[in-house]
């Protein structure tokens, strides 16, 4: 037993000692499974550091990812840039080398200009000291033009008494003959009466100075005999049917000298209506048949122009005047016709006609151009009754004064142009049994037979020294009173119709200007002031 009972208590020692260690075991136990409580917690605690920080890592990442997408773009651009930037480089290149070449040339062709501005600034040395010399001369040749132009200034004054010598000698009156040429509208159809007009007997004989002409007409006597008459005038110049405008001019331009000159001249132009008057002074619109009225003009404004040289300076002006039943009319004006009075004046100053209108003018062409304005107006005056340029006289006057800005002389001349109405007897026109056509004719005879008594008295005068002129009784002479007297150039061209018809009107118009012709009107004088 007591074996047993010592069994038992080292049984209940050992129970002991192993309820000891297993209360220790289990408070190990505790502790270790505190441990692995704190070291779960622990790694949790890690774990979701651990995810945190993966999270962070892969934003990180894609973070980086992108920046590398972003640079290798810009990588991509930078090279595309980089490869223009080779090629503008290139071109650069290319460029500077062309430049450097150019340059070269440049350099080349700076140092030729300079050796060619160096010969030339030797040049310019050369030629300033001729120009230097050149001065010298031209001082001693202006001193010699001023000489020379004092001398043609002399010449111009002896020219000018030559000129006059010359006119005076050839009279101061002078006639000219004009015979128109035979126009298809002078060839009326004939009829068994009448035949048709082959023209006048007329002969020119007078080949080389041409002033003669003949005309014959055959008439048969009451036995029946042919008796043929001729007919003989001489004047200063006759010109044929075939003369042109400018034959006719030729002849009477050194009076468009005479009145820049200071002379009065008088130009008028005679004959029987449609014998060619109007055509030789106003004539046609193309410049071979243009008349004496604006050839006259131009050579006026043309000789003005070139005496300009020699200091002198010229005012002109116009007016246009119609003489129609002795009542004047301005062609230049605007009113009716044969309603306003105009008078005429004269006085130291020359001849003035109340309200017309005196144009100035500068060109030939403002001549023209008045010339058209007075033709205008005569047409619309003018009625089917009544063709009133032939039935008037018009006459054209350009007033020409002058001044010489070296010597202080001053002239006045006058070119009066007169176209005058149609001669023809009374008989001759129908006149008769119209009462406003006979009072027409009885002017136009009484102021034609007043020209030629005119002329006729000067002509006397000049013989005896002293008569009464009756300048008065006509508008047209007392119009003309200080272009037709002894210091006066006249001229009277005589137109000739070349139709048999007309060869009574032709001869008495010869008759009139044969005895204008035999007339010498005294010498001419020009109208010269002194300077003060
Ligand atoms: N030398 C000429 N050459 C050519 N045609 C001319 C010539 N002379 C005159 N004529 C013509 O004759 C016609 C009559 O001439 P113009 O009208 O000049 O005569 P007129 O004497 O002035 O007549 P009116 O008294 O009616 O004015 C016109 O048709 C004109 O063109």
């Amino acid at each position: 037993m007591e074996s047993e009972r010592a069994k038992v208590a080292e049984l209940e020692a050992n129970h002991r000692a192993l309820s000891m260690e297993l209360a220790n075991a289990k408070s190990q136990e505790l502790n270790k499974r505190r441990e692995l409580v704190n070291a779960s917690d622990e790694i949790d605690k890690l774990k979701m550091k651990h995810s945190r920080e993966m999270m962070d890592l892969e934003m990180d990442l894609k973070q980086r990812s992108r920046e590398i997408r972003e640079l290798n773009e810009e990588l991509r651009l930078a090279r595309g840039d980089l490869e223009r930037e080779r090629d503008t480089v290139s071109s650069l290149k290319a460029n500077v080398s062309q430049q450097s070449t150019a340059h070269i040339s440049l350099t080349a062709q700076i140092s030729a200009l300079q050796a060619e501005r160096s010969a030339l600034q030797a040049q310019l040395d050369a030629g300033t000291s001729t120009i230097s010399q050149r001065n010298l001369d031209l001082e001693s040749a202006l001193r010699q033009i001023n000489e020379l132009e004092e001398e043609v200034r002399e010449g111009e004054s002896i020219r000018r008494k030559l000129h006059n010598l010359v006119q005076e000698l050839k009279g101061n009156i002078r006639v000219f003959c004009r015979v128109r040429p035979i126009l298809p509208s002078d060839a009326s159809p004939p009829t068994p009466d009448e035949p048709a007009d082959a023209g006048a007997d007329i002969a020119f004989p007078d080949k080389r100075d041409r002033k003669e002409i003949v005309m014959s007409s055959a008439s048969s006597n009451a036995m029946g005999q042919e008796r043929k008459e001729v007919y003989n005038f001489g004047f200063d110049r006759v010109f044929e049917p075939h003369s042109s405008q400018s034959d006719v001019f030729e002849e009477i331009s050194h009076l468009a000298q005479s009145c820049i000159d200071g002379y009065n001249v008088c130009i008028f132009a005679y004959g029987q209506t449609g014998s060619g008057k109007s055509f030789t002074m106003e004539g046609g619109s193309t410049e071979a048949t243009c008349g004496m009225i604006p050839r006259a003009v131009n050579q006026v404004f043309k000789v003005a122009q070139d005496l300009r040289s020699k200091g002198w300076e010229y005012k002109m002006e116009g007016q246009f005047l119609e003489i129609y039943n002795e009542t004047i009319n301005d062609l230049l004006g605007k009113g009716e016709f044969d309603k306003k009075k105009h008078e005429i004046k004269h006085d130291k100053s020359g001849t003035r006609v109340t309200d017309v209108n005196v144009v100035s003018l500068q060109s030939p062409s403002e001549v023209r151009s008045i010339l058209k304005v007075a033709n205008s107006r005569r047409t619309v005056a003018a009625t089917l009754m009544n063709e009133r340029s032939s039935r008037s006289h018009s006459v054209f006057t350009l007033r020409i004064s002058g001044l010489n800005m070296h010597t202080g002389e001053q002239c006045e001349g006058s070119l009066n142009l007169v176209d005058l109405a149609g001669s023809e007897r009374l008989n001759s026109s129908g006149a008769a049994s119209d009462k406003e056509r006979l009072k027409e004719t009885q002017n136009i005879n009484r102021s034609l037979s007043a020209l030629g008594d005119v002329i006729a008295a000067l002509g006397e005068k000049s013989e005896k020294n002293e008569k009464h002129i009756p300048y008065r009784n006509s508008k047209l002479t007392y119009l003309l009173q200080n272009s037709l007297s002894g210091n006066s150039k006249t001229l009277m061209i005589l137109n000739l119709s070349p139709l048999a018809a007309h060869l009574n009107e032709s001869l008495t118009s010869l008759r009139f200007a044969t005895k204008v012709n035999n007339t010498t009107i005294g010498t001419a004088k020009k109208q010269l002031r002194s300077s003060n």
